[in-house]
């Protein structure tokens, strides 16, 4: 039986600050959910979105509220090993709140599978590999600075797929931003941008044409979430790979856009997607229309990233990597063991459940009071 249901804050400084055009993060607020079961089991979940409600509709405190007033009351003493009923009462019964209902899947699958001895990976179909290529987002807002991040972790062998965080800028120096950074990396690495939706159409057209042009293999959610048909049109005029992020918010989102070819790419983030579960159906529909796949993040520490990775596992065909950098974006580790980063790759944690531990001493200094 679910027991109780424990919702924490963390205020995390970042190791530089990270330059969105929706925000600059100097710090990102961990949001974590931990259930405890009778049969002494204790599950733990993330919901961490990004920039408060800069990024998204729900902010950390929003999450912890509605957990702690309307979700953990719903839930309370429900068979905790029932993992698939729980979450079919809480989403009939709770509109919205992705986040949230993500945390509450993940803990509980997290519980599930230490109880079954089993991986989360395994419960959600199978892992085909055991670890998961990861990008690094260049987000530094500085030119030079950024290739010399770059450089440092090809370096150090931990990254060599690059993502850029434009769109705050005007175009064109953003752009020029952006291809000096591909002239200085040449062939060694990948390139991509993430414009976070800050383009109309227009400069989106002008923008992806350079781009395009100068070998970035990417452009990640160009234009307004909403503005599905402009997604749809440049999908069609331009080669480049263009990826829904912002645009997809579960199922039916990937599945519409899909229908309409409105993607080449699909941003795969459990939290966007509502859980672990309507995320592997988002990753479903991608494959069954031959857009590819890419595992997102929200930034979330160490048990969003290993849930992500655990789902990231499970797909056969990961043809656009993950970035699932997240903790190591944060000054602080709020896991035991901190996830393993190696070879340009994530290892997918193999022991029960999500297979890490939460520093609890480190989490009680770390908390918000
Ligand atoms: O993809 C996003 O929009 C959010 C996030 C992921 C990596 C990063 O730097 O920001
Ligand atoms: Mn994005």
């Amino acid at each position: 039986m679910i027991r109780e249901i424990e919702t924490t804050l963390v205020d995390v400084p970042t190791i530089r600050p990270h330059k969105l055009s929706v925000a600059t993060m100097n710090t990102q607020t961990l949001v974590l959910v931990r259930v405890r079961c009778d049969d002494g089991i204790e599950g733990w979940g993330e919901a961490t979105t990004i920039g408060g409600l800069n990024y998204g509709e729900e902010s950390p405190e929003s999450i912890k509220a509605n957990i702690d007033a309307h979700i953990a009351p719903l839930i309370m003493n429900m068979d905790a090993s029932k993992v698939a009923l729980v979450m079919k009462k809480l989403r009939k019964t709770i509109q919205g709140n992705r986040f949230a209902k993500c945390a509450i899947e993940t803990a509980l699958l997290d519980a599930q599978g230490q109880r079954l001895g089993v991986p989360l990976s395994e419960l959600l179909g199978g892992r085909v590999r055991d670890s998961v290529p990861v990008a690094w987002t260049l987000a530094s807002g500085d030119t030079a600075k950024d290739i010399a991040e770059a450089e440092a972790m090809l370096e150090k062998r931990r990254h060599r797929i690059f993502k850029l965080k434009i769109g705050a800028r005007a175009l064109q120096e953003d752009v020029d931003h952006v291809l000096a950074i591909k002239r200085a990396l040449g062939d060694r690495a990948s390139v991509r941008v993430d414009v976070n939706q800050a383009w109309n159409e227009l400069d989106a057209v002008r923008g992806i044409a350079q781009l395009e042009a100068g070998g970035i293999d990417l452009v990640e959610q160009p234009v307004r979430a909403e503005n599905r048909a402009a997604m749809r049109r440049l999908a069609a005029r331009f080669d480049v790979a263009l990826m829904a992020d912002e645009a997809l918010h579960g199922p039916l989102d990937a599945f519409d856009i899909a229908r309409n070819h409105g993607a080449d790419v699909f941003a795969v983030k459990i939290a966007q997607s509502g859980g672990l579960f309507p995320a592997k159906e988002v990753a479903t529909v991608a494959q069954l229309a031959g857009i590819g796949l890419y595992g997102g993040t929200m930034l979330e520490g160490g048990i969003g990233t290993a849930a992500t990775a655990h789902l990231c596992a499970t797909f056969t065909d990961l043809s656009w990597d993950t970035e699932l950098f997240g903790p190591l974006l944060l000054t602080e580790e709020v896991l035991e063991e901190p996830l393993v980063y190696a070879d340009f790759a994530l290892q997918v944690p193999s022991k029960p459940g999500l297979g890490v531990r939460v520093d609890a001493a480190r989490l009680r200094r770390m908390r918000r009071r």
